[in-house]
């Protein structure tokens, strides 16, 4: 079920076939000898690649992660494991004990995505998301960072005009662990006319609001001081709450600029001016739409990668995409999002700021020659499978071309 570990070294010279490494897709990718004995740290990352386009994204970001490693010295052990529908069809459950505990032992998981049209209709328990939300709560990811930037020669591919998504650059953070993907109660039921309901629970505890605050007021310090804070006070008692505690926080963050929208605004506000967002927080359904809004905002949904992150213990590290079953095994999903979240990996998972830029600056440099996916293709660029816009990524990783000299 789950797949051995895997040790890859690194020889650097040229990538892949000419330094002799095996690709994740089944050629060698190992670079082993001069370079190896450079390496100055080894780490565990679990692989889950999951269901419909998954596989295809996680093995063009592996080849990038490899790559990179045997270029910046970093040495990783991947265990590959199984979730969601795959899981299912092997073990019977969306989350295998396996990959649980194959994912609390290392120190980053790289996901694809889970679902697809098979699973449709399982029962909650078998659906392959309830496996994710899993995963997430077991590993107490509760602050999932969501970057929604602009890249220069992407401008084109934004349905939005030129001048409203030039420079875009806005930060979403999404609480990912409570609310109502979590609340309790939940459920079916039968009124006793015999018409069914259901219902769900959208809950946050002071502790939950407070700590995604924290995380949310530190990052804003960090980026242009600037913090927005969705909710839909004027109707939930979860987001009066929520709004309470933000403005009681801010106390301590003076240095930050606290505002706040109502969530059907922001959505429109998304599109009508997104320059006007730098950090944006709020809570985990919320955040799970509008970061797919702001994903088109910047040209498409495979261009957002994601983090989430715990107080303690491993990250998990994913597209905000979904398992995208209308395009799997067609060669046409865009791996930028994944390959981004393998930066992200580096950065916020083991602090390896160096090899994440490397890896930031790659994409960049690869906009910059023209190659393009279809969903984010215009006229005059090279449209291009995922497989190749892999290679692609991986020549500009090895030319290293630094995010100033990229135009
Ligand atoms: N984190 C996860 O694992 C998530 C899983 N899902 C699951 O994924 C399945 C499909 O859900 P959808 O609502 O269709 O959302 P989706 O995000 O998978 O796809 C929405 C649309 O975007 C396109 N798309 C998505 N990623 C793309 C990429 N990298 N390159 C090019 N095009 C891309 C798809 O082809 C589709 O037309 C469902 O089973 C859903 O539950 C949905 C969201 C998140
Ligand atoms: C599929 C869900 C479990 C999660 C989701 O929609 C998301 O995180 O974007």
């Amino acid at each position: 079920m789950a797949a051995s570990l895997e040790v890859f070294q690194c020889k650097v010279a040229r990538p892949f076939e000419s330094f002799g490494l095996r690709r994740s897709s089944g050629r060698s990718v190992r670079c082993s000898g001069a370079v190896a004995g450079r390496h100055s740290k080894s780490y565990s990352v679990t692989l889950i690649p999951g269901d419909g386009i998954g596989p295809e994204i996680i093995s063009v970001a592996k080849d990038v992660l490899v790559l990179t490693g045997c270029l910046e010295g970093i040495k990783y052990e991947f265990n590959e494991v199984l979730m969601g529908g795959a899981a299912l069809d092997a073990t019977g459950v969306p989350l295998p004990d396996l990959t649980l505990s194959t994912a609390k032992q290392s120190h980053a998981v790289l996901l694809g995505a889970v679902g697809g049209y098979k699973w449709d209709n399982n029962p909650k328990s078998l659906k392959p998301e309830t496996g994710l939300l899993q995963l997430r709560k077991e590993l107490g990811v509760f602050a999932n960072l969501r970057p929604a930037t602009v890249y220069p020669p992407l401008v084109d591919a934004s349905t939005l005009k030129t001048h409203v998504a030039h420079g875009v650059d806005l930060m979403l953070i999404r609480e990912l662990t409570g609310g109502i993907y979590f609340g309790q109660p939940r459920g079916f039921g039968t009124y006793e006319n015999g018409e069914e309901f259901a219902f769900n629970t959208e809950i946050y505890a002071t502790h939950e609001i407070d700590r995604i605050a924290h995380f949310a007021f530190k990052i804003a310090q960090k980026r242009r001081g600037k913090l927005c804070s969705i909710d839909k006070a004027n109707v939930l008692e979860a987001s009066m709450l929520w709004r309470k505690r933000f403005l009681a926080i801010a106390q301590e963050y003076p240095d930050v600029e606290l505002s706040h929208m109502y969530v059907d605004n922001a959505s429109m506000q998304l599109i009508r001016d997104p320059k006007q967002f730098d950090t944006v927080v709020t809570n985990n359904i919320f955040g799970d739409i509008l970061s797919d809004e702001a994903s088109m905002v910047t040209g498409s949904i495979g261009m957002l990668p994601s983090a989430s992150l715990a107080d303690l213990g491993p990250g998990v590290f994913e597209p905000i995409h979904g398992s995208a079953p209308d395009i799997a095994g067609q060669d046409k999903a865009n791996p930028f999002a994944t390959v981004l979240s393998a930066a992200m990996l580096l950065r916020y998972g083991l602090g390896e700021e160096k090899a994440a830029e490397r890896i930031e600056n790659a994409v960049l440099d690869t906009l910059n020659r023209g190659f393009r996916t279809v969903d984010i293709y215009s006229p005059g660029t090279k449209l291009v499978g995922c497989k190749q816009l892999g290679e692609e990524i991986m020549k500009s990783v090895e030319s290293n071309v630094p995010a100033s000299a990229a135009v």
